[in-house]
């Protein structure tokens, strides 16, 4: 079963994967969604929007547009650099983007998203091309499998799938079973995602005939989650100090300073949900703008409750 770092804005760039590497990562990495236009457009912040680094052969990237002229032409420019495939988004349920006619809004018409593939097949070559979605509009099985039938026609090689409606943006819980259907009926590996919040989860989503499994926030609040799912059993032991100043080090060093603040912000909303005043330190975090105030906002805390610093765990296999 391979695991998948999900596509997530402002969150999955090189210094987020630098960070889940230390533990020894997971297989494959999504990068954090490329506006086509933008990358068109060739703005001086574009390099590290594209930036694979350290393994550019485990980044897929990931494109969202709503035309597919923009598209074709900037899955073109990708497909020339090094990376483990071009993932187009059909699943984003942000206003800002939908309201473009981007992400999820692809589902909406079958055949303009099939022409779209098909333009966009053709200008890659020398990649994999893959798809992430949702379930569209609505929970009909039927329209869903034509969708992803008609995905697998023009020549997508995997499909990612977050079994949740446009509407249902984050809520209720992700639909597996509709995972279980695309696994079982397209002849393309599906990966699936949604609510794998800690590795006990990622374990349990381990056995299915799904291809592999996506994990987004949850990778975020515990970057060491796909290590602690691989070492099922066995004791490991994180310095969760360290890995927030780790962090912190990271992006200075792979982000530009404009970044920072926002990034910063961005990640210390989820991992600061692992403590016990967390709400505390992340309301602190939130009111500073420099990273190293909130290095030492961090190294306060742990000072304060030192009892939090090492998580121990030994993860029980499920049965
Ligand atoms: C902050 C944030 C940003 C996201 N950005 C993207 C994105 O750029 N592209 C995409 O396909 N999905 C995006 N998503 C959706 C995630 O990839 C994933 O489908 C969703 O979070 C469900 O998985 P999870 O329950 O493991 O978090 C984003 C989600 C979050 C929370």
């Amino acid at each position: 079963m391979q695991y998948y770092l999900a596509p997530m804005a402002t969150l999955t760039h090189r210094a987020l994967r630098e960070l889940i590497l230390e533990f020894g990562g997971c297989d494959y990495f999504f990068s954090e969604m490329i506006s086509a236009r933008g990358l068109l457009n060739g703005g001086h912040l574009e390099q590290y929007y594209v930036d694979a680094g350290p393994h550019p052969d485990r980044v897929i990237y990931q494109l969202m547009g709503s035309d597919a002229d923009s598209i074709a032409a900037a899955a073109a420019m990708l497909d020339e650099r090094d990376c483990a495939g071009i993932d187009i988004n059909m699943g984003c349920a942000a206003p800002a983007i939908t309201r473009q006619g981007g992400g999820v809004s692809w589902m909406s018409d079958y055949d303009s998203a099939i022409r779209m593939v098909d333009q966009v097949r053709r200008q890659v070559t020398r990649h994999p091309l893959s798809v992430k979605l949702r379930l569209g509009f609505d929970e009909d099985p039927e329209r869903v499998m034509h969708f992803c039938r008609g995905l697998e026609q023009a020549g997508v090689e995997m499909i990612t799938m977050h079994p949740r409606t446009a509407k249902q943006k984050f809520k209720r819980t992700a639909r597996w079973s509709f995972v279980e259907l695309a696994a079982e009926h397209l002849h393309i590996p599906v990966i699936g995602n949604g609510d794998v919040t800690d590795a006990s989860r990622l374990v349990a989503r381990s056995r299915g005939p799904w291809s592999g499994v996506m994990v987004g926030r949850g990778a975020v609040q515990q970057p060491w989650i796909f290590a602690q799912a691989r070492a099922a059993g066995q004791q490991i032991e994180v310095d969760r100090e360290a890995v927030a100043l780790q962090f912190l080090e990271l992006l200075r060093r792979r982000q530009p300073a404009e970044f920072w603040k926002s990034r910063a912000h961005r990640f210390f909303a989820y991992y600061c949900t692992n403590f016990a005043w967390g709400h505390n330190l992340n309301t602190g975090i939130h009111r500073e703008s420099d990273t190293h105030a909130m290095g030492a906002l961090v190294r306060q805390y742990f000072r304060r409750y030192p009892q939090e610093r090492i998580l121990s765990v030994a993860l029980v296999p499920n049965p």
